[in-house]
């Protein structure tokens, strides 16, 4: 089957944040959910580089409202695995053949990761339409993404790396762009010290970054 696009569209459309996790302490899972989705952001990306990352899935999968799904998944392990924890969408760092192939034989959509136009070419070649640019802001930001959407028109992505609340906005303008992923709504100083109010707000704050001024 080809990539969900449907699913993802509805996954990506739903905030223009999807805030990138990184976490191992299952104990702050739920809070840090509740406060995201409570702050508007609705879609998760738990990163698979923690050792209990499945398991801060399988809590969040749990938060009404949640749209819980991996990252940083790079084999057909990864998919099964997220699969299994209950993710609901999955996103990769790069497009290697492989992994695009594997994701066919799934539901839960894979949101592969490009840094080029040929690397987006052969993605959408085997069905995949929507793309994470990765590193966004090392290979060429906003720039490469306007230059993009001419020659590339039924490409849709999520810029991720290195995206910011200064620099979001100039993402989130561009006909090509869904929504921006990042980290800077989820400090790890912040989780620590349990302080899911200030998390809160940085996620209202993100929720709010498509509204005009
Ligand atoms: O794990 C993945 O699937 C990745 O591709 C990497 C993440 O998207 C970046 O680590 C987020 O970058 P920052 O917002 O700059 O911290």
């Amino acid at each position: 089957m080809a990539q969900n696009i449907a699913k993802l569209d509805e996954i990506m459309g739903a905030a223009p944040v999807i805030p990138v996790i990184i976490l191992d302490d299952v104990e702050a899972a739920i809070p840090l959910a509740e406060a995201l989705v409570a702050g508007g952001l609705p879609a998760l990306e738990v990163t698979l580089r923690t050792p209990n990352a499945l398991k801060v899935v399988e809590k969040m999968a749990t938060v009404e409202g949640a749209f819980v799904g991996t990252g940083t998944v790079r084999t057909k392990a990864d998919i099964e695995k997220s699969i299994e924890a209950g993710a609901q969408f999955m996103v990769s760092p790069g497009a290697p053949r492989q992994l695009l192939e594997d994701a066919k034989s799934f539901d839960v959509p894979l949101l592969p990761g490009i840094s080029t136009a040929t690397e987006a070419m052969a993605a959408a070649e085997m069905g995949y339409q929507r793309l994470k640019l990765f590193p966004a802001e090392a290979v060429g930001g906003a720039k490469l993404l306007k230059s993009f959407a001419s020659p590339l028109p039924d490409l849709k992505f999520c810029p991720t790396g290195g995206v910011s609340v200064q620099n979001a906005r100039e993402y989130l303008a561009l006909p090509n762009v869904i929504c921006v992923g990042g980290s800077w709504v989820v400090p790890g100083d912040v989780i620590e010290a349990g302080d899911f109010d200030h998390i809160r707000n940085l996620a209202a704050t993100a929720a709010r970054l498509t509204e005009t001024a």
